[in-house]
This record gives C-alpha cells, structure tokens and sequence, in this order.
C-alpha cells in the first residue's frame, strides 16, 4: 500500500434465513457484532409494517386493503448490532411489534406481494449501503432477497428445541401451544406464493437442535471467515 494503510477488505453480505425459534435474531447479531458487519432484522420490519396496519385499522382479512396502503408507512431500520432499532413513521416500535397480536398477525401482512416489494427494496438498498458489510436474517434473503450474496446460511432445529427456546423466553408459556403456535406460522411462511421461507440451493444447512448458541456463532463465523479466505 502506498499510503502504508491497511487495504481495505471487500464487503461481506452474508444472508441468515430459516423458520422461527431455529436462532435466527441471535446468531445474526452475535456474528456481526464479531465481524464488524452490519445487522438487519428483516422480521422487524414485517411486524413493523403489520403494526402500522393495525394501528391504522386496516382490515388484514383483505389482501387488496393491505396493498393498497403497502407503501405508506416509511420504516426505518438501524443496523447496529450493539443496538438494532426500528421505527415507522418516527415511532419507535421495538417493543409493540413483539406482542403477541403483531406475531399472530403478520404472516398474513406478510404475504402480500406489494407488501414484499416495498420490503424487500428496502432490505436491498441497507445491504448495497452497508461500508463493511452486513449479515441479513430472514426467511426468503438467500432466494430472492440477496441471491448473490457471498454466504447463504440455512437454520433449522426440531419444532421441540425451538418451542422449548421461545416458551423460556416467554415466561410461563405452554410450551405445546407455543410449538403449534410455531408450526402454524412456518407453514403459512413456506406456503405463500410469494417469496415463501426457503433454504436455497446453495445454502449451508445448520440444524442447531443439539448445538448451544456460542456453537452455532462459532460455525458461522467460521464459515464467513472460510468465505473471506476464498476457501
Ligand atoms: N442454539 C441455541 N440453543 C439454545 N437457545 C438458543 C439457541 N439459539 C437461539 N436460542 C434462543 O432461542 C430463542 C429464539 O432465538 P432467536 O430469536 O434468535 O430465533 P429466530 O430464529 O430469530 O426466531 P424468529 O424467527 O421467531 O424471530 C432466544 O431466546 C435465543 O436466545
Ligand atoms: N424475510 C422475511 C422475514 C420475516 N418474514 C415474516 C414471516 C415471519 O413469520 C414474520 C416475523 O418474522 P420474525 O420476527 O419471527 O423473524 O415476518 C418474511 O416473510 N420474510
């Protein structure tokens, strides 16, 4: 280098997808936190736009109504691993769009094709912008969202080990309602016509049922840092 500076890495786009409660949200963070990437919670921004539908009274049981109002809102994401935080029309929304009404609801926001297309352009514009890089987690970011991205990673655990996950988080939970309640969401997920969750063809699949969190990270974190190295 001439300057004697360190050459700057190329950025890393690294897509996380899977169904619910597989350690998406934690293992995201958590790698690019590591890295010093960036971090988008897509999920966030389904339920933040199904927030913004309720909290305007739109009838979510017509899909015409949802896309009719699918560019309204304007949602902004902060890509902060240390502090990821999320907003619709200046309003911060991190908490009220983990309530269980939003998470029963947005599945059916979510299918909306306009809905998508307005998403998914935003989830696109946060990856071009992102200087070092970013880690994405969703459920379609490998297929549709990112196709090119470096690393596509695929998570899955039992539907046990994930309603296990989830009911310690909410606790006192049913830990047999919370496991329906998971099943009934990937499947309206994977089924919709649009963009359903996905693995793509060419993403590693990590079952994470027998591992803990810190090995899951590890995994990943080495399979990006494989990536960097052109293995
Ligand atoms: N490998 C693991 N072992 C044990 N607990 C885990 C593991 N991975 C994640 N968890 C815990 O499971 C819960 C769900 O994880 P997380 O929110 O990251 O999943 P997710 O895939 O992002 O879910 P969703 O798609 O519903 O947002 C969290 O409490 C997290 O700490
Ligand atoms: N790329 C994505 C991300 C999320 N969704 C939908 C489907 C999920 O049930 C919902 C909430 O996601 P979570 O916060 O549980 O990760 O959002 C999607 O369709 N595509």
């Amino acid at each position: 280098m001439e300057n004697g500076a360190a050459p700057t890495a190329k950025p890393v786009i690294v897509a996380i997808d899977g169904p619910s409660g597989t350690g998406k949200s934690s293992t995201s963070k958590a790698v690019a936190a590591q890295l010093g990437l960036s971090y988008l919670d897509t999920g966030a921004q389904y339920r933040a736009i199904t927030w913004w539908m309720v909290h305007n009274g739109i009838d979510l049981a017509d899909p015409t109504a949802i896309a009719a109002v699918a560019g309204k809102p304007e949602i902004v994401s902060g890509t902060d691993p240390a502090a990821p935080t999320i907003t619709v029309d200046g309003v911060d929304v991190a908490a009220p769009i983990r309530t269980q009404e939003i998470t029963s609801k947005v599945s059916a926001v979510s299918a909306v094709p306009e809905v998508r297309t307005r998403i998914t352009e935003l989830q696109r514009s946060l990856a071009t912008g992102a200087e070092r890089g970013i880690v994405v987690e969703g459920r379609d970011i490998g297929t549709t969202v990112l196709p090119d991205a470096d690393l596509k990673v695929f998570l899955t655990a039992s539907p046990e080990a994930r309603a296990a996950r989830r009911s310690g988080e909410l606790k006192g939970a049913d830990l047999h309602a919370t496991r329906e309640a998971l099943i009934k969401r990937d499947a309206a997920d994977s089924s919709r016509k649009t963009s359903p969750l996905a693995k793509a063809d060419d993403a590693v699949e990590v079952d994470t049922t027998e591992l803990t969190l810190a090995q899951v990270i590890e995994c990943v974190v080495t399979l990006v840092e494989e990536k960097r190295a052109g293995k």
